[in-house]
């Protein structure tokens, strides 16, 4: 895939939306241009944070026109997986660091046998990407994290940046996404390093103008990855 064919997905995260008003806040960023929705699942275990579980992923799929994209910050993401992909996940990641290098293969295996249509790992920020290789292949997305995950409005890691363009330099063909941060002043160095979807909260939530803020990052990141290929 050349620069040009890949896609630029913005994706809310809806950590940051009024979850009391959830099905309008759905409609808000869908009518905005969202491209993807990405919901954030946390255990209390695995992050120090709870968030949601497949009955409420199920509320937000029902009120949904556009595909989910589930992150699981959880210590048992194959136990779940199922109860997710049943709840309307259309992208089911998980942990690197939860399944490491002896688990990563079966539990790929066992969410891909779910019929997921897209399979994802996630690296927290000081998790290197190089053991990701045995499994490039297999994986439709890779997830980086930008700030450590469990809540929503912190500030992006810079450093982050030169494992996106790792990954690139490994042969990974599929979607790179970052995860943290990501905001108008940080999508186009995302963009620039690599990346095709762009998971932000705050920036998106706590924007007056969420359509014109996704409109900005959608323009920043296409510049982003011009300057990148010139
Ligand atoms: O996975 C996450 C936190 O663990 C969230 O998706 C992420 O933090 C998004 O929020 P923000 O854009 O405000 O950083
Ligand atoms: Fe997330």
């Amino acid at each position: 895939m050349t620069d040009s064919d890949r896609p630029i997905l913005i994706a809310p995260s809806l950590l940051s939306c009024d979850f009391a008003r959830i099905g309008e806040e759905v409609a808000r960023v869908e009518a905005g241009g969202a491209d993807w929705l990405h919901v954030d699942v946390m255990d209390g275990h695995f992050v120090p944070n709870l968030t949601i579980g497949p009955p409420i992923v199920k509320a937000i799929h029902a009120a949904a026109r556009i595909p989910l994209d589930v992150h699981l910050m959880i210590s048992e993401p194959v136990r779940y997986a199922e109860a997710f992909v049943d709840a309307g996940a259309h992208v089911l990641t998980f942990h690197w660091e939860v399944t490491g290098a002896a688990g990563t293969g079966a539990a790929i295996e066992a969410i891909r046998a779910t019929g997921v249509p897209a399979v994802g790992i996630s690296v927290n920020p000081d998790t290197p990407v190089e053991p990701l290789e045995p499994f490039l292949d297999s994986l439709d997305l890779i997830l980086v994290m930008s700030v450590f995950p469990g809540f929503g409005g912190q500030k992006f890691i810079p450093e982050v940046l030169t494992k996106v363009r790792r990954l690139r330099e490994m042969g990974f063909e599929g979607l790179i996404e970052m995860d943290g941060g990501v905001a108008p002043a940080t999508i186009a160095d995302c963009a620039a390093a690599g990346t095709d979807a762009f998971v932000a909260g705050s920036a998106i939530f706590g924007s007056e103008d969420v359509a014109a803020t996704m409109k900005e990052m959608r323009r920043l990141a296409a510049e982003g990855r011009q300057t990148a290929a010139i």
